[in-house]
């Protein structure tokens, strides 16, 4: 069997289309949501993400700021940003980009980030919040999973599904939602990760297999279920001397034999990553509406 694609573009546009007319109905009432995205440093991928975040706003009429601090600014220069834009009211939501330089401690940052405009979900109350089952916010790229597997019909309700990773931004959070009561959820979660004896013998056993271990190529043919619905969460930049700069990008599973035995699978690029951008948009939009009260 040949696995069909689940394509971020095209799911992404679905909400995007849903968004379009929330933005719309908040503008009927003077409210424009504003989302902040504040870069420390001159990592490129990270500008690449900044400058697709900034775009996409503008394409659906969002406001729209970026911020960019030089390398060498101070925890309190940051902390200072941070207060600003906790009391601006233009901003509905913002997100500093991770990574942060390494004299810059992250955990202080994002506690300091007012969680009603947190559109990452990263501070503890809302990490708390989502995992009691009352979010607040989802994180953007959990929720852009969740999002592909259930406007594509995959069956999750009392599914095995096993997520291959436990970063505090996508495999614990993507374990908590998929564990919760209720629509898109209800499946039975097992988590693996690089300390696992008998990985394999565990990710056979997923109906719903979602790699988030940032290693290219990690997940092989062999380590997949005949039939199974397979998420790649991961992006990997490797060498390649064929491409236009260099480099491609690939996610953690093995996407040319994989294909062959899984039953749907999202590619690298494509797949998860355009989801990611288009979350943090409804995170803002729900922002909005929240303060607007609706
Ligand atoms: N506070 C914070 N929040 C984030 O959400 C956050 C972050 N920091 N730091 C970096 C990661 C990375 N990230 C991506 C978003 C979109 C794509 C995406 O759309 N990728 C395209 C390809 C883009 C390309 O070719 O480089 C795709 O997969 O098709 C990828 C990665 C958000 N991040």
């Amino acid at each position: 069997m040949t696995a069909k694609l689940i394509l971020g573009k095209d799911v992404s546009e679905q909400i995007y289309g849903e968004l379009r007319q929330r933005i719309e109905s908040l503008r009927s009432k003077g409210i424009v949501p504003g989302l902040a995205v504040v870069l420390v440093g001159e990592d490129p991928a990270s500008q690449v993400y900044v400058r697709m975040k900034g775009r996409k706003c503008e394409e659906l009429g969002m406001h729209s700021v970026t911020i960019v601090m030089p390398e060498s600014t101070t925890q309190d220069a940051l902390l200072a940003k941070v207060a600003e834009l906790n009391a601006d009211p233009s901003i509905h939501g913002f997100l500093i980009q991770l990574p942060l330089p390494a004299h810059i401690d992250e955990k202080a940052v994002i506690n300091a980030v007012d969680p009603s405009k947190d559109v990452d979900c990263f501070h503890p109350y809302n990490v708390g919040k989502m995992l009691i089952g009352e979010p607040e916010f989802l994180p953007a790229t959990p929720a852009g999973v969740q999002q592909m597997l259930v406007r594509s019909g995959v069956d999750i309700r009392g599914k095995h599904v096993v997520v291959v990773g436990r970063s505090n931004i996508v495999g614990k959070p993507m374990a908590a939602m998929m564990m919760q009561k209720g629509p898109g959820a209800d499946s039975t979660v097992t988590v693996v990760h690089s300390r696992t004896e008998g990985l394999a013998d565990i990710t056979r056993q997923a109906d719903i297999l979602i790699v988030a271990i940032g290693k290219a190529g990690f997940v092989t043919a062999d380590m997949v279920k005949d039939g199974a619905v397979v998420v790649d969460v991961g992006t990997n930049r490797v060498a390649d001397p064929s491409a236009k700069n260099g480099s491609r990008l690939v996610g953690d599973v093995d996407f040319e034999t994989v294909k062959e035995k899984a039953s749907m699978i999202t590619p690298v690029p494509g797949g998860v990553g355009p989801m990611t951008i288009c979350m943090l948009m409804a995170n803002a939009v729900s922002a909005a509406e929240r303060r607007a009260g609706i």
